[in-house]
């Protein structure tokens, strides 16, 4: 099989308000961060599918005609875009050794793949020998995404690989996106990797790595707000490792025990998360007031309260937020929480000497801290003139 060479890559991003109870029905608003997953696929002629991924440290490969006997006999439908094969999965896990409700990083990332490469290309017709390698920019089980961006990378660049879907680049870009129905089917790809990896994801994080921008995420249905603000956001990482698996089936049995008292607090986040949704919309018409951040920051106090009721919080992100709210701003943590990382508002006169402040406060805590830009776009493919130069260097180290 002539199987497509590409490098792709997708943004992480960060929650604004809606996590957790975005699983369960309401609604959140998110943002594509300017960090990136970069993946690059490549034939080969060894009759092996390798996996590099130097941010875990995990370099495996497996011989194609053992991957091959996975395949059921009968040429049945493996892997339907949108259901999870759990039999599938089951082999995987066995395949290569892993047991059921395993959270080893690893694992998780070795399972998305293969589900992944065997699901397209099987559907496609063959196997292919290949290699592909991973580097990220984000950091791994942080908050920001970082399964979503791997999994958005790997749908990407094997739907294109398989020629399921076409490449986007021209002889004049070197940087190109994909149409709608093509990241529509990038997307539904993702989730299932997203699944793999999660447990019972929303899909609000492969969306916000499929399309980029900002979007309104409500039980599937995707809204990119056209009319935002430029927001200025401080992402502070407090080192605290965690899953975001545990930490969504944590919220659930806080619900079946507590639902009458966890339910209204779930209403209440989705109530902020709308709120929130119109003072930004008012703010991109209209002149942003001093009125419109104070809104903002009283609704980022609000729903870091609600956060911490159904269980997610920590007491670093309690420091992180200590600590930015002494220089006057306001501060909670995004994705799962529970450690990971937080967002901090940065009003439109906060001066500069406070923004250096405040990053060298929480570095003082053992905490990474940086100013970031939202809106970066979404999935694209690249060739390799247009990929940074050290990005590059790593992904062809293997
Ligand atoms: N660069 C990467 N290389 C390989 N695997 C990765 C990479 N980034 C993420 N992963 C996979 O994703 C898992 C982390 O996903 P998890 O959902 O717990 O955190 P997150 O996506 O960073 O945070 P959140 O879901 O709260 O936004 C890792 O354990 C690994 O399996
Ligand atoms: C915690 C959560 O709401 C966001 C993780 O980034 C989980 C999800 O939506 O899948
Ligand atoms: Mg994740």
């Amino acid at each position: 099989m002539q199987i497509k060479e590409c490098i792709v890559s997708a943004p992480g991003k960060a929650i604004l308000h809606g996590e957790h109870a975005v699983v369960h029905g309401k609604v959140a608003l998110a943002v594509s961060l300017n960090l990136r997953t970069y993946l690059r696929l490549q034939a080969t002629s060894t009759s092996k599918v390798c996996i590099n991924l130097p941010n875990i440290n995990t370099f495996l490969s497996w011989d194609v005609t053992a991957l091959k006997q996975l395949l059921p006999d009968s040429g049945a439908e493996l892997g339907n875009v949108n259901e999870l094969d759990a039999e599938l999965v089951r082999m995987l896990r066995n395949f290569v050794g892993v047991s059921n409700g395993t959270l080893d990083t690893r694992s998780m990332a070795i399972l998305a793949f293969l589900y992944i490469y065997l699901c397209v290309f099987a559907k496609s017709g063959e196997l292919p020998s290949l290699t592909v390698s991973v580097w990220s920019e984000l950091p791994t089980g942080a908050g920001l995404g970082s399964s979503a961006a791997y999994s958005v990378c790997l749908a990407a660049a094997m739907l294109s690989a398989s020629g399921t879907i076409p490449s986007p680049l021209s002889d004049q870009e070197n940087t190109a996106r994909w149409d709608e129905v093509e990241m529509e089917l990038i997307n539904r790809w993702a989730f299932q990797g997203e699944r793999i990896i999660h447990g019972n994801p929303s899909g609000v994080d492969n969306a916000v790595g499929t399309w980029g921008g900002i979007l309104r995420y409500h039980s599937g249905k995707i809204t990119a707000l056209s009319r935002v603000p430029m927001l200025r956001i401080l992402l502070t990482n407090t080192k605290v490792p965690r899953s975001t698996k545990v930490l969504v089936a944590g919220v659930k049995d806080k619900m079946n025990k507590f639902p009458s008292i966890i339910n209204p607090v779930l209403e209440s986040v989705d109530a902020v998360s709308c709120a929130c949704e119109q003072t930004i919309t008012e703010m991109a018409s209209d002149t942003p007031t001093p009125e419109h951040y104070n809104v903002l920051e009283e609704l980022i106090d609000i729903n870091q309260h609600h956060l911490n009721v159904i269980g997610v919080g920590h007491p670093t992100l309690d420091t992180l937020c200590r600590v930015t709210l002494a220089r006057g701003l306001h501060s909670k943590l995004t994705g799962a929480g529970g450690g990971g990382c937080g967002i901090t508002l940065l009003r439109p006169e906060t001066e500069f000497s406070v923004v250096q402040n405040t990053i060298q406060d929480l570095r003082d805590c053992g905490y990474d801290c940086w100013e970031t830009s939202i809106g970066a776009a979404g999935v694209q493919q690249h060739s390799p003139l247009a990929v940074k130069e050290e990005v590059l260097e790593v992904l062809a180290r293997y």
